[in-house]
């Protein structure tokens, strides 16, 4: 993929460098302050005193506007020894980091850390690769055919997993409110492993715990960048911040985690022994692992709440709307299949909107291959090889220089006249809406399986219901959705 940004430069008559759209080239503005002191007292405001949006809002304020600003970025000491980044906040500049001729991507998945390699059976999972590596292309392309082969059992397994909770929410609604974040955590972990492998689901063979043995690791992984689980706060910039928790803390989950997909992707595993990918089996299954719980797992974990709340917060009237759609395209009784969804054109705006508003993963992170001109809308900045790129991800997205009404939730945003032509700018797989995944780059092969279950998931509601009210709590990672009532389709109250 190419970005809209340039990476060259060429000189007016005065000698000032321009940037390809006329820009004066400049020094990007901002700082790192005080070593150790600025990163802490950042990683405060970043957390709790001002949270993410007004850090870097008041960044951009305190540099005259400018969206191209050099910030430190948590967790900061002790865990990380260089917190500066320069930080792309507009959409134009974060285009950048989804090009792979223009940044690194080695050990960046998380940021200015890397976790232990112990918490992967010592390898270094595919997230964590380079485009240009070619571990990256062989272990991608198994990874990608994966998720094209399974594709036809999302449907089936996704319509399985959605029963199975909201029939505990309706057995459970006439007695008070219910959350929803809960119910998602335990199927939607069921629904991944299950719909990527087929056999038994997680929490038969391992029993009820096993999805607190997939948090735990996911936990031990992103400790120094969550926050607002533990209170009070400085006990938890205290215990998950400042140190690295040991692997010794989860090394019997994860063993257990590995044996049940050793079993569960044992074919996946043969295929690609016979297709001598040149990954051995023991690093191909802990990256399986990886791609079933980090990326695929804890991607549905943040996107379907976000999906429910904006769902919730656009109340009857959308509902109506939807309904009337779903109903419309799938005979009563019959399988929602993913080739129905894609005939409902307001179905999947709503879940492109709510990609777009929430980006499920909202930081992208990068290193300049070489040094580089990045313009934002207004500016050209130099930046030098090696520098730690990073963007905030729903910046871009909301960018009202973009997008019209950026910041707002806007249901039928791509569905009217050219609307489609903004997916090029909805960017949350890591690359445009209308790219692909591949070997040589880093966007995300499980786009298409996403983009399925959001719209199953809104096309299951509103087959099953007229309309649904639930209280939101926003909170960093993912919002809590409860349910306080729902309202059975009137076909099915008949
Ligand atoms: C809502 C769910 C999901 C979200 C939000 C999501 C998001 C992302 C993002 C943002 C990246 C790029 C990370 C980066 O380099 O900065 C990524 C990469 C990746 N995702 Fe997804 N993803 C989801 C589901 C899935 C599924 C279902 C699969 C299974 C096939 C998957 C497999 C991967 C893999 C293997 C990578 C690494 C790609 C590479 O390094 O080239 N993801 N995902």
């Amino acid at each position: 993929m190419t970005s809209k940004t340039a990476s060259s430069s060429v000189a007016d008559e005065a000698g000032t460098k321009l940037s390809p759209s006329g820009f004066p080239v400049k020094e990007v503005p901002g700082g790192y302050g005080v070593p150790f002191f600025s990163p802490l007292k950042d990683r405060l405001d970043y957390y709790y005193l001002q949270g993410a949006e007004e850090y870097f809002r008041s960044r951009i304020a305190r540099n005259g506007g400018a969206t191209v600003v050099r910030v430190n970025m948590p967790p900061g000491p002790f865990i990380t020894r260089d917190s500066g980044v320069v930080a792309l906040l507009d959409a134009r500049s974060f285009a950048v980091l989804l090009d792979d001729a223009k940044v690194d991507k080695t050990d960046t998945l998380d940021g200015t850390f890397m976790p232990s390699l112990k918490l992967f059976g010592g390898y270094r999972p595919l997230a964590f690769l380079d485009a240009a590596d070619p571990r990256h292309a062989a272990i991608k392309g198994v990874v990608i055919r994966l998720a094209v082969a399974r594709m036809h059992q999302v449907a089936p397994t996704f319509n399985a997993s959605f029963g199975a909770m909201f029939d505990a929410v309706d057995a459970s609604i006439d007695s008070g409110p219910v959350q929803f974040n809960k119910l998602n955590q335990h199927h939607m972990f069921d629904f991944t492993c299950c719909a990527l492998f087929g056999g038994t689901q997680p929490s038969k063979a391992m029993g009820d715990g096993a999805v607190t043995k997939a948090v735990k690791w996911l936990l031990l992984q992103l400790h120094p960048i969550a926050s607002k689980v533990i209170k009070p706060w400085p006990l938890e910039d205290l215990l998950l911040h400042t140190f690295r928790l040991p692997f010794f803390l989860v090394r019997r989950d994860y063993a257990a985690l590995t044996a049940y997909f050793a079993e569960a992707a044992a074919a996946v595993l043969d295929d690609a022994e016979k297709a001598q990918t040149g990954i051995s089996r023991d690093e191909l299954l802990h990256n399986l692992v990886f791609v079933a719980i980090f990326n695929a797992y804890g991607g549905f974990k943040i996107f379907l709440p976000h999906l429910v709340k904006w769902l919730a917060r656009a109340g009857p009237a959308l509902h109506a709307r939807l309904a009337e759609e779903v109903r419309a395209a799938v005979p009563n009784g019959s399988e929602i299949t993913v080739s129905d969804v894609d005939k409902m054109p307001l179905v999947k705006s709503v879940v492109w909107e709510a990609l777009r508003v929430n980006p499920p993963v909202e930081f992208q992170y990068g290193r300049a291959r070489q040094d580089l001109v990045i313009e934002s809308h207004d500016a050209a900045y130099r930046v030098r090889k090696g520098e730690m790129l990073f963007g905030y991800q729903p910046m871009a997205t909301r960018d009202g220089r973009v997008f019209k009404d950026a910041g707002e939730f806007v249901p039928e945003r791509f569905v009217v006249a050219g609307g489609e032509r903004g997916l090029g700018n909805v960017v949350w797989s890591n690359g445009a809406e209308d790219g692909e995944a591949a070997e040589g780059n880093k966007q995300c092969p499980g786009k298409d399986m996403v983009v399925a279950v959001g719209r199953l998931m809104v096309a299951q509601l509103f087959r099953r219901y007229d309309t649904f009210a639930a209280d939101v709590k926003d909170l960093p990672l993912e919002p809590i959705v409860t349910f306080t009532s729902l309202t059975k389709a009137s076909s099915s109250r008949e």
